[in-house]
């Protein structure tokens, strides 16, 4: 990038297009003019000509457009989804207070009370269709799958940090259960437990967030690089008011070790990402002389790419020793490395591939945690599962596929805390010409349910390039009609009509009972946290795999587990109550959501070490 983000904007959008046209205008007057052998016009004819084409263009255009869209939806009986009247500016404050301050969902589930479950959000100009509704987004992510895809504004947004990363790799590679994929969790997971236990035991409470974030990381870097970056050597943080965190922030090894620096630029880099994501293309204001974004990536680099240097030195030595690994047996980087050696593709694959396995991951097991320690019943249930399935001993792959409450507790925490939250809000533009309207009609139960209104858009080329939109633009190509769909699971895994009047209850025999079959089966669009169709998580297995690993032994190591909330930093504001249809008021934590979600501040726990047994066994 050239020029600063802001500018940039400025050169390549904001005037071209407020002066294009005023331009055009008076280029044609002037012809008009010479034509016409017209004598001088005098200078306010010149000033109204020129100050009108703004106006005089939206209201055409928006006249069209209303008249145009309309005509379509009728001809295919399609009606519109309400649209929320409020300016653009209340709609980006609503956005970022919730974000920011206020209760994750919360502007969209006021509007959905008032809307319905599908409605239209006008964004300076940009429309976007919001929906929970399951039907719509089997449409988006499945049976329409080609009709949409994620738009120049997610890539637009996005790419400063993690690049043009994909993940197109093999799906084969990332479901195969590899047995030394446990290997690397009982290390990783023995290391973290111990360092848990040796705080815990010092009667100070822990940050259990940041700890299974490492645990995740190192698990994550064995599995993608085939070597960890034992960022748990940082060791684990002090509550904000203890003195050790006080006396030594600036000179403590945690907060000075390469891993926090880059755990920190990666989660920071996310959370500027995010931001941008209500802004569309205007983000370039608020980060107007700087691409933040870019500076974090720049510390995210200076972590990844010693490692990676050290695996295409290895591919080379490889090469010339002759020894070439099987498929199965590679690391994510040594199978990256045998396509291509080119260091920025092998650095965005990586970072998107590492942000889709660890922070997911860390944050099923960190509201795992946060669950258990509000429910000992919960808890004991888990704990005779695993003490008649596998005891003190090392869980196995069938041991974890077996464990079918255990299971339904993770399935119930990534329904009430789905990991990847923003990985949904998306932008999604309508791609194909109309498809009849009863393909998206609404469901038998949800009479209501306006269906999804849909219309012709340019090709995806197009889009791309801004000059080609500022082009059509100009020429009055009034068909441009780009919807960005989002959808939220978040809130679709809490609607009382999908899951029953319990939906806000934490219950994990929700997948054993009869509600399975009343609910999940007959409409398994209804539970996404994986996403669905061509595009769902390749990671799937290994997600469960280790999570249901890290829980086996955090159970079999400790009991009596329970929020810190004396250390907590950040809470929910006393005036939140329980309201019907949302959590905010029950919540003991603030929800932090990027593109994952996670507790603000961390996740402050007390636990009692159960006397060592496991080791015992271990060593007989
Ligand atoms: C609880 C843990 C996890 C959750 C909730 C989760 C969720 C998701 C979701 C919602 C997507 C769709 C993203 C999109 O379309 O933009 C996704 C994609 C993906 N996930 Fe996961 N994920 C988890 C763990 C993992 C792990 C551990 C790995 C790797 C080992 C992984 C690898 C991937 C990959 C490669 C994709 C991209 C698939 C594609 O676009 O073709 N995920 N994940």
């Amino acid at each position: 990038m050239l020029l600063a983000p802001g500018l940039e904007l400025l050169v390549e959008d904001v005037l071209p297009r407020a002066l294009g046209l005023p331009l055009l205008v008076y280029g044609i007057l002037k012809l008009a003019q010479y034509l016409l052998a017209a004598h001088d016009w005098p200078s306010w004819v010149w000033v109204a000509a020129i100050a009108a084409t703004h106006p005089v263009y939206w209201i055409i255009s928006w006249v069209y457009n209303q008249i145009h869209r309309r005509r379509e939806a009728a001809a295919r009986g399609a009606v519109f989804p309400p649209r929320v009247q409020e300016s653009s500016f209340k709609i980006v404050k609503a956005f970022s207070d919730s974000a920011l301050k206020g209760y994750t969902g919360d502007a969209v589930h006021d509007w959905s009370k008032q809307y319905g479950n599908t409605f239209l959000l006008r964004i300076f100009g940009v429309y976007r269709v919001m929906t929970t509704e399951p039907e719509h987004i089997k449409a988006i992510l499945a049976t329409q799958f080609d009709d949409f895809w994620k738009g120049p504004m997610k890539e637009d947004h996005f790419t400063s940090l993690l690049g043009s990363g994909v993940f197109n790799s093999d799906g084969d590679m990332w479901n195969k259960v590899r047995i030394s994929d446990f290997d690397v969790f009982e290390r990783h997971a023995e290391d973290t437990l111990s360092l848990l236990a040796e705080r815990l035991g010092s009667g100070v409470p822990v940050d259990f967030q940041d700890a299974v974030a490492r645990f995740t990381l190192d698990s994550a870097t064995e599995f993608l690089f085939g070597k960890a970056v034992n960022s748990l050597d940082a060791g684990l943080p002090y509550p904000a008011s203890h003195s050790k965190t006080t006396a030594t922030i600036t000179t403590n090894d945690f907060f000075n070790h390469a891993s926090t620096k880059f755990v920190t630029a990666l989660s920071e880099g996310q959370e500027v990402i995010s931001r941008r994501g209500v802004l569309g293309r205007y983000w370039r204001f608020s980060e107007f002389w700087q691409d933040k974004a870019a500076e974090h990536r720049k510390s995210v680099e200076e972590f990844v790419l010693p490692i990676l240097e050290d695996a295409l030195e290895n591919k080379k030595d490889e090469v010339v020793s002759g020894e070439v690994k099987e498929i199965g047996d590679e690391t994510f980087l040594e199978h990256l490395v045998r396509f291509t050696k080119d260091k920025k593709v092998v650095m965005d694959e990586l970072l998107n591939i590492l942000l889709a396995a660890r922070d997911t991951t860390a944050s099923l097991i960190t509201f795992s945690v946060y669950v258990l320690a509000q429910r000992p019943d919960i808890y004991t249930r888990l704990k005779e599962e695993i003490t008649e399935r596998v005891g003190n001993s090392r869980p196995t792959y069938e041991d974890t596929r077996d464990m079918k409450y255990l299971r339904a507790f993770l399935n119930e925490v990534l329904r009430l805390y789905p990991a990847a939250f923003r990985f949904q809000v998306i932008e999604l533009f309508l791609t194909a010409p109309l498809v009849q309207n009863s393909e998206l009609s609404p469901t038998t139960e949800h009479p209501k349910c306006p269906p999804l209104f849909r219309t012709k858009v340019v090709g995806k080329g197009t889009y791309h390039q801004p000059i080609n939109l500022y082009t059509l633009y100009l020429l009055g190509a009034f068909s441009i009609h780009t919807y960005s769909c989002a959808y939220s699971v978040f809130l679709m895994h809490r609607r009382e009509d999908l899951w029953g009047p319990d939906a806000l209850e934490f219950d994990p025999d929700r997948f054993l009972d009869e509600r399975l079959h009343k609910y999940l089966t007959p409409n398994p669009f209804i539970f996404l946290p994986f996403n669905a169709g061509p595009r769902i998580c390749l990671g799937q297995q290994f997600a469960y795999n280790e999570a249901s690993y890290f829980m086996i032994k955090l159970i079999q190591k400790f009991t009596d587990l329970s929020l810190a909330l004396d250390v907590q930093p950040s809470q929910p504001p006393k005036e939140w109550i329980p309201q019907p249809g949302t959590t905010k008021g029950r919540d003991k934590i603030m929800l932090k959501t990027h593109l994952t979600m996670s507790v603000r501040d961390g996740l402050w726990v007390r636990m009692k070490p159960i006397s060592s047994q496991v080791d015992q066994e271990k060593t007989m």
